[in-house]
This record gives structure tokens, sequence and C-alpha cells, in this order.
């Protein structure tokens, strides 16, 4: 299977330290000997420091994601360091590049592209740009919840979901840079017009990967009406 899998910072960053790129190196170096795969890897906490200090500075809301875009890409390289030979040693601009650098046939990891939406936007549209039969979205909580899980003890945790329902949920989210919290709009809108299959699972569980790909429940799928 050709699949994308969206990491997101706050699991890669929670710590500042080696840990969770290689746990997740030794999983996707296993999984390649099966699967196409392309890695997505977010900002995290220090996305958001550099946000913050930028803006403070006076910088308008796509220079600010601009700087988070810039983290991402820094965080993408220490993924290809922890996985060596078996990714291509670039990070790709753009969904081309990407397309262009899978035909190594190694594992290739990007980053944020253009200022406006968060790397789970940029999973989504790379999925639909090199045809994935799966997207999975590693995230800081189990899947999706009635609320946010860490503000309200009575969240429940959505086992499916449509994406029109999902675009409904989300309608009402700040969209300032370092604050698409969750999940953003353009990615769900790529899923809708795609039937992509998408998980949105915990990675601080890098085994629930495995079980994503396996097609096993955990989390949250995105279902089409
Ligand atoms: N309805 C919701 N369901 C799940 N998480 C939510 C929801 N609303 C807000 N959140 C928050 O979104 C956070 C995940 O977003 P974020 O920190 O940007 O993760 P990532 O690094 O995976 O992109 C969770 O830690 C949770 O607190
Ligand atoms: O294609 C992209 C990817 C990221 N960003 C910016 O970089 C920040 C960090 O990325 P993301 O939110 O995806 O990281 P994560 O939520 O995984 O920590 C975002 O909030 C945006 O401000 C952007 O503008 N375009």
């Amino acid at each position: 299977m050709k699949i994308v899998i969206a990491i997101g910072g706050s699991i890669l960053l929670k710590e500042y330290d080696c840990k969770k790129f290689q746990e997740y190196s030794a999983i996707l170096k296993d999984l390649s000997t099966e699967h196409e795969l392309f890695v997505v890897v977010g900002g995290g906490k220090p996305a958001r420091e550099y946000i913050n200090v930028v803006r403070d500075l006076g910088a308008g809301e796509a220079q600010c994601d601009d700087i988070g875009i810039e983290v991402t890409r820094i965080n993408a390289k220490l993924m290809l360091s922890a996985l060596g030979d078996a990714a291509y040693q670039r990070v790709p601009h753009n969904f081309q590049e990407a397309l262009e650098f899978s035909a190594t046939g190694k594992i290739i990891v990007m980053g944020g592209t253009e200022p406006a939406h968060s790397t789970d936007a940029v999973s989504a549209i790379l999925a639909e740009y090199i045809q994935a039969d799966k997207l999975i979205n590693l995230t800081s909580v189990d899947g999706m919840y009635t609320k946010d899980p860490n503000k309200f003890d009575d969240a429940e945790l959505v086992s499916e979901i449509t994406a029109t329902e999902l675009l409904n949920f989300l309608s009402d989210k700040d969209v300032k840079a370092g604050t698409y919290e969750f999940f953003d709009t353009t990615a769900v809108q790529m899923i809708k017009r795609s039937d992509l299959e998408t998980v949105i699972t915990n990675g601080f569980k890098p085994e629930n990967l495995i079980k994503a790909v396996n097609g096993e429940t955990v989390g949250t799928k995105i279902i089409n009406e």
C-alpha cells in the first residue's frame, strides 16, 4: 500500500530528545519493507515558541506560518537522521518533489509547504497527490473527541465521523499560525473530495501506527457518507 503518515509535532517534540524519533524510525523501516511510505512531521512546541517570538516582533500571520514551516522542516531533518539510509535524505519543498524523490523507493519525509494551513493539510494534499491508499494521522490524544479532552472531563471519543460532520465541527475553530489545533479544514476538504481512507489515532503509542496500517480499529475513522 501507499501510505501517508502524519506525525504531530506534539508527539515528536514533547520532550526535546531523540526517543520518539528512534521509536518511529524502527517502525517505519519495518513497514517500508512492505509499503511505500510518505511521512509528514509537524512543528510541535518549538514551532509555537518561534511563532510567538516572531509575532511579538510584529510579523503578520503568514510570516508567522512561514517560521512554523521552517521548524517543521527541521523536524523532518531530524526524522531523516533517525531513518538514515532507509529514507531519501532531502526534505521535499512541495508535492511534486515528494513524488519525484519517491522514485528512489525510499521513505520520503517532509514538513510544511506554504502558509495558511497545518501539516495535517499537507499530509492530506500529499495523499491526494500521490494517490495514497491510506492516511494515518498520529496525534497527542486517542482520536477525535466530542470536545477537547484536555479541557473537558466529559469529552467522548468519536469512533467514526463523516468528513462533512468533521467540517461542521471545525468551522468555528481558530486559524492563526500555530493554532491549527487538532485538525484543519483544508485537510478535511481533501479527505472529502478524494474519499481518502483516514484514521486519527494516538501517536504516543507508536504501535497504533502498525494497527492502523493493518486496518485494526484504533482511534477515529473518517468515513464517507
Ligand atoms: N475535539 C477534539 N478532539 C481531540 N483533540 C482536540 C479536540 N479539540 C481540541 N483538541 C486538542 O488538540 C490537540 C491536538 O492538536 P495538536 O497539539 O496541534 O496536535 P498535533 O501535534 O498532533 O498536530 C489535543 O492535545 C487536544 O487537546
Ligand atoms: O504547510 C504548512 C505547515 C505548517 N505551517 C505552520 O507551522 C505551524 C506548525 O505546524 P503544525 O501545526 O502542523 O504542527 P503540529 O500541530 O504538528 O505541532 C502551523 O501551526 C502553521 O503556523 C504552515 O503555515 N504551513
